[in-house]
């Protein structure tokens, strides 16, 4: 297992780029810590594979250094980097066993049978395939086929980093929640440097200790499922994360006050002294709340805004609520229907989740 660092990292696949969207990967400076597990999580097109691609060294990044515990592998091939991938689809040999699929890559490196039996025999327990280990490969289903390639990932105590890009997407629905929580045993078990490319938030946030949030090239923030959901660092984050998104509302800034419309006399709210130190000058500001976090009350008060209801819905365990305020819709989840379509009510938004954003960057 490695420390992998990608300082001053970018990639550009056509030559001379000049704007920042001939990049595939925007300039970057990154660290996996060693024994780590990863998701890398960000919608198709942003740039996960060509990072995963960058790190087993199937992409030579055309700026900056690929290093793995202090050494420059950046011109090492794949085969000499010590890096396990494992891809959509199963990657297994069909006329052979399931044993031998996954002693494949330890007697490969010369382990002795014995040891060999032993390590096999973990992996196949730990991914319910002992069973099927005298079967041959061509015989099985394809989810099946693609625990092998798990298999064969994981079966390498040795390696720098074990990389999974999308792995379950070959799989059923229910076989997917559990093999993903496997996972995430397996990576207690076998403290082995996982990184997990993902555009499902559910599948990062379920396996990973560390979700690296990527949009447009670019690594936005990089935390824990709390984090991510608690204090995203870029819009991106908020409206990406959750079910549904932050609601983000887009506020001009008159006297030190967001106010959610233009017209006069609309509700605003007073900015914290950093948002209003960050914005030096500017006059807009995007205002952040989960759904999770919005009050609806039935009295106005210091701090409430005045909304109208726009709809409500009923999802069993809690309402979903759609909120006009000003020119925006506010969604909130809340435990109490919030009245009737069409009536007046107040929304309050709690200070301590209110979070504020300049240039899609949270400022306070
Ligand atoms: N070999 C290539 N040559 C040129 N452009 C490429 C190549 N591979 C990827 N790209 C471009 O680089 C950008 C990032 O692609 P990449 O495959 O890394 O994203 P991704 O997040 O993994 O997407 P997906 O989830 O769809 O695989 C995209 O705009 C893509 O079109």
């Amino acid at each position: 297992m490695a420390r992998i660092e990608l300082p001053d990292l970018a990639h550009a696949y056509k030559p001379n780029p000049q704007r920042p969207e001939d990049y595939a990967l925007r300039p970057m400076n990154l660290t996996w810590d060693d024994g780590g597990a990863y998701a890398l999580l960000g919608p198709s097109g942003c740039g996960k594979t060509t990072l995963l691609n960058i790190i087993s060294g199937l992409v030579r990044p055309s700026h900056g250094r690929v290093i793995f515990d202090g050494k420059d592998v950046t011109d090492l091939p794949p085969e000499a980097r010590n890096i396990a991938q494992v891809f959509q689809f199963p990657v297994i040999y069909d006329t052979m066993t399931v044993f031998d699929n996954l002693a494949f890559p330890l007697r490969n490196r010369g382990w002795k049978e014995a040891e060999v039996r032993k390590r096999v025999e973990h992996i196949a327990g730990m991914l319910e395939l002992s069973a099927d280990l005298k079967q041959r490969a061509s015989g099985l289903a394809v989810d099946a086929k693609q625990k092998i390639s798990l298999g064969r990932g994981l079966v390498r105590p040795d390696v720098a980093a074990v990389l999974f890009d999308e792995p379950l997407t070959v799989i059923d629905p229910h076989l997917k929640w559990l093999l993903r929580r496997k996972l995430k045993e397996i990576h207690h078990e076998l403290k082995l440097s996982l990184i997990y490319v993902t555009h499902d938030q559910v599948e990062a946030l379920t396996f990973a200790d560390k979700v690296v949030v990527m949009t447009q090239g670019e690594v936005v923030q990089t935390g824990s499922a709390q984090e991510l959901f608690e204090e995203p660092a870029h819009t991106f984050v908020g409206y990406f994360i959750g079910n549904p998104g932050m609601n983000l509302l887009a506020c001009p800034v008159r006297d030190g006050r967001a106010y959610f419309g233009t017209d006069a006399g609309v509700d605003g709210i007073a900015l914290p002294a950093k948002a209003q130190s960050a914005l030096a000058g500017g006059a807009a500001v995007t205002i952040g709340i989960r759904p999770e976090f919005v009050e609806c009350v039935a009295a106005q008060a210091s701090d409430t805004v005045a909304a109208m209801v726009a709809s409500v819905r009923n999802m069993g365990t809690h309402f979903m609520a759609d909120f006009s305020v000003g020119g925006h819709t506010v969604t909130a989840k809340l435990r109490a229907s919030p009245a009737r379509a069409g009536e007046a009510v107040w929304l309050r938004f709690p200070p301590e989740r209110t979070l504020y954003y300049v240039n899609d960057k949270r400022v306070a």
